[in-house]
């Protein structure tokens, strides 16, 4: 039981009512999915198979064909009561299930070891039919507080949950086990949760929009470090990124061998010159923020440009090569950092600056944290369910993520989004949850063919929905 339930019931609901509420979900959700066919509903010994006997009961009642299979006698009272309003025969796990649905509710938020013997079997035999199988607050043998299965676990095509998501149902690979999830509101109430999800009402109230009398100079003043001669596309996808969401000046801060291919190739980014790390620290010193990493190459020459962005008082974005070239002493690299900062490393940059913390973290939401917290700055862990911590303890998952970002180039664009946020005095966090946000959505909207050069020019689509919305 968690400690929603827990105070639920201290607060006069009865858990009883509270699980005729969820089995009641669960059903609403069936019948506004699927045709009248044959149910299996597969009870384990705690709540969750309580749930189970609800969900038979009212499947049964509304004229569906109802088979129980049961692991074990209910362990709960209120399991043994909604056992006892099962008018049907309960049946062993053991054997094959039949045709049709199976209601999966084995397990839920009390899984305590991995599944084995008649629960595990069970499991396995659902492999390959996940689109019949709707779970009951969780897919059985994933624990809810992490997105990690203890051995083998269902896989479902919809999963109905209650009051709140829990971690199994937004992190990999746990959530791509859920299928479809609905969240079922059972009255538990207001109850803190330390998981956001990552979506404009988390940020969209703060968001920068400019005022009548803002002018470029206030709207933001970004800076983008190139890379060499031969790489300076990722600095322009990065500048373009932090125009598009509305920075007032961008400029590309560029070595004299680069100038020409960066020259060539912009218009309303500005392009300045640097040779030695004292001149990028000048160049640098009126800028809000600043974006260092995508082709930055990984040598000393840009972790001392870090070291240079690091004495100036713009906010810094750092990403890529300015995080790889700190992995031999990331402490360096935490000293100088601070709240405004935002890291944007991918797992194995992630490994580079806090070895270790991802595989002894039980989920990445704790570890985005904990690397937070060590870094002094906001850390956003990409990846399908990208993670953003703050080093105060907030975090958000990102749950818009598209497989249409698979592609070279779309990290600097993101860079360039949180960059560009940053820079028009949006709070660090808030930037990096927006700027991931915005990031997906625009990638969803291009879908199949998306390239990074196109997305800071969807940027305004999904800009101007939520300024509708504001
Ligand atoms: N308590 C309440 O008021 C509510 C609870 N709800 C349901 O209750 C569930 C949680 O119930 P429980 O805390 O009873 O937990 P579960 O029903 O998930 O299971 C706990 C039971 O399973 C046993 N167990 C754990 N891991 C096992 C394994 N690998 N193999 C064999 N046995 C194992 C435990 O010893 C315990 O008897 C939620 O997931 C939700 O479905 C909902 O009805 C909402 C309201
Ligand atoms: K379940």
């Amino acid at each position: 039981m968690t400690a929603a339930d827990r105070a639920a019931i201290a607060a006069g609901t009865p858990g009883e009512m509270l699980m005729e509420r969820a089995g009641q979900g669960v059903v609403e959700a069936i019948l506004a999915r699927f045709e009248v066919q044959p149910v299996t509903v597969l009870c384990g010994p705690g709540n969750n198979g309580g749930d189970g006997y609800v969900v038979a009961r009212l499947l049964s009642e509304r004229g569906w064909p109802v088979e129980v299979r049961a692991l074990a006698e209910p362990a709960t009272d209120d399991a043994r009561t909604m056992r006892g309003r099962w008018s049907g025969p309960v049946k062993p796990l053991s054997g094959p299930v039949g045709e049709g649905l199976v209601v999966d509710a084995l397990f839920g938020a009390g899984l305590a070891r991995p599944l084995d013997g008649l629960a595990a079997a069970a499991v396995t035999a659902l492999t390959n039919r996940a689109e019949q199988v709707i779970a009951v607050d969780i897919p059985s043998g994933l624990p809810g507080d992490t997105g990690a299965p203890l051995g083998v676990a269902v896989c479902a095509g919809l999963t109905v949950t209650f009051h709140a998501r829990k971690p199994a149902h937004v992190l990999e690979p746990g959530r791509s086990l859920c299928g479809e999830i609905v969240v079922v509101d059972i009255g538990l109430g207001e109850t803190p949760t330390r998981l956001v999800e990552n979506g404009p009402e988390a940020w969209a109230a703060r968001f920068p929009w400019p005022e009548t009398h803002s002018h470029k100079h206030a709207r933001g003043r970004l800076i983008v470090v190139s890379g060499d001669a031969w790489s300076t596309g990722a600095a322009r996808l990065a500048s373009r990124g932090g125009l598009r969401i509305g920075a007032g000046l961008v400029t590309i801060l560029s070595t004299e061998e680069a100038l020409a291919s960066n020259a060539a190739h912009l218009e309303a980014v500005m392009l300045k010159p640097f040779a030695t790390e004292l001149e990028l620290e000048q160049a640098a010193d009126h800028a809000d923020a600043a974006i260092i990493g995508p082709a930055a190459g990984v040598s000393e020459t840009t972790l001392l440009n870090v070291l240079a962005l690091a004495r100036t008082g713009a906010a810094l974005v750092i990403d890529a090569d300015a995080i790889t070239v700190f992995r031999d002493d990331p402490e360096e690299l935490f000293s100088v950092l601070d709240r405004d900062d935002v890291l944007t490393p991918h797992p194995g940059e992630f490994e580079r600056l806090f070895p270790g913390v991802l595989k002894a973290a039980p989920e990445r939401i704790t570890a985005a944290r904990r690397a937070a917290e060590r870094a002094g700055s906001v850390v956003l862990l990409k990846g399908p369910d990208t993670v953003i911590a703050a080093p105060d303890g907030r975090a958000a998952v990102n749950l818009n993520g598209s497989p249409w970002l698979a592609t070279a180039g779309s990290g600097d664009v993101l860079a360039g989004f949180i960059g560009g946020l940053v820079s028009q005095g949006m709070d660090s966090f808030d930037a990096a949850c927006a700027g991931a946000w915005i990031h997906a959505e625009a990638a969803a909207l291009h879908g199949p063919g998306l390239i990074s050069e196109d997305l800071p020019g969807l940027a305004p689509r999904i800009l101007r929905r939520l300024y509708a919305e504001r």
